[in-house]
């Protein structure tokens, strides 16, 4: 089975570094436009081959997409990540066109591919991809919610001082610093609801830096995220290229489900061989309905600015 990633930066590589390790594709092709970069992060991943041994074919180049051709599953990380103190939606004036362009380059070579968009503001750029492409619906997924959810398992595993991976939780909505919608009630720890050990001032916390999780990061890091993005994408893939049909939360079209219609927005759904293979409908309380009309507002309001370029 056969990746692309576009953007061999900080995210793209992360995550051709987990896809190869983590033997999820037999090949996986980088593409940047920095002259040498995805080649010399293709290198220097496939020397750690033997160290941490894989078999996965990682190769890269300096936008020669029919290197590209007959991609099963196309990444999109290329494009700028914030500084600190930005928004991710302050990005969609020179993101759309690279999204954009990259779509219509990678789809001329591997034209079956199944496309995760992750360049930011994620949602905007998911139905920019959706809308320049016309693929069919469950041919493009945007990835923010495996991210966020991992992010509100992390903060609750702080909070409830218990193993991170006996934990569940899903975060829903927009992937901005004020869509995001942890979905407090229906965390877990190892099926028994959080709130049997968490006060409501413990779980708003958890909810409140699960939110920023990426605007905490930009700020300590002096850019954005890459290690759990980066996995984070592998998880979706690897899903997809193995059929896993694991719940995923992510951005997807959607046409009346939770109440919207034109609009790409984290909802949980099944990933496999096809993409995305059904959105699952959790039933939502009335504040939560709330949430998710008001973080459809905002992602609209932004999908607006996609005037110019669609
Ligand atoms: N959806 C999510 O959960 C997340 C999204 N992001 C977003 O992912 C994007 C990438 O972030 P990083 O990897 O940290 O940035 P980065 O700056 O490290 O890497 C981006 C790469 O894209 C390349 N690039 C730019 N234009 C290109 C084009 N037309 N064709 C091919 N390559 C091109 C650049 O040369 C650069 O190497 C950002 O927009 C960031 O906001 C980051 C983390 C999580
Ligand atoms: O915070 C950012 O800008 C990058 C991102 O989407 C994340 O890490 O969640």
């Amino acid at each position: 089975m056969k990746v692309t990633i576009v953007g061999a930066g900080n995210v793209g590589a992360t995550c051709a570094d987990v896809i190869s390790y983590r033997g999820i594709a037999s090949e996986v092709v980088l593409v940047d436009i920095k002259e040498g970069f995805a080649e010399g992060k293709a290198m220097d991943i496939m020397q750690c081959a033997t160290t941490t041994v894989f078999n996965t074919q990682l190769s890269g180049t300096t936008g020669d997409y029919s290197k590209t051709a007959g991609s099963d599953v196309v990444v999109i990380t290329s494009g700028i990540p914030r500084k600190p103190g930005m928004t991710r939606e302050e990005l969609i004036g020179i993101n759309a066109g690279i999204v954009k362009s990259v779509a219509d380059n990678v789809l001329t070579h591997s034209p079956n591919a199944i496309i995760v968009v992750v360049s930011n503001p994620m949602d905007t750029m998911t139905y920019l991809t959706l809308k320049a492409t016309g693929l069919p619906k469950h041919r493009v997924i945007g990835m923010g919610g495996a991210l966020d959810s991992s992010r509100f398992k992390y903060f609750l595993s702080k909070a409830l001082d218990k193993p991170a991976n006996d934990v569940q939780g899903m975060v829903i909505g927009g992937h901005g610093d004020t869509t995001m919608i942890p979905l407090t009630r229906l965390a877990s720890y190892n099926g028994v609801p959080v709130s049997n050990f968490l006060s409501q001032a413990e779980l708003d916390k958890v909810a409140a830096d699960t939110m920023v999780g990426g605007a905490t990061l930009t700020g300590l890091l002096g850019t954005s995220a890459w290690y759990a993005p980066g996995a984070s994408v592998a998880y979706l893939v690897d899903s997809i290229l193995n059929d896993q049909k694991r719940m995923i939360p992510c951005s997807v079209f959607l046409e009346g489900e939770y109440g919207q219609e034109d609009i790409c927005m984290g909802v949980p759904c099944i990933i496999g061989k096809n993409g995305i293979e059904k959105i699952v409908d959790v039933q939502l309380n009335d504040a939560e309905k709330a949430l998710f009309a008001k973080s459809a507002d905002a992602v609209r309001n932004m999908n607006a600015d996609l005037k110019s370029v669609l």
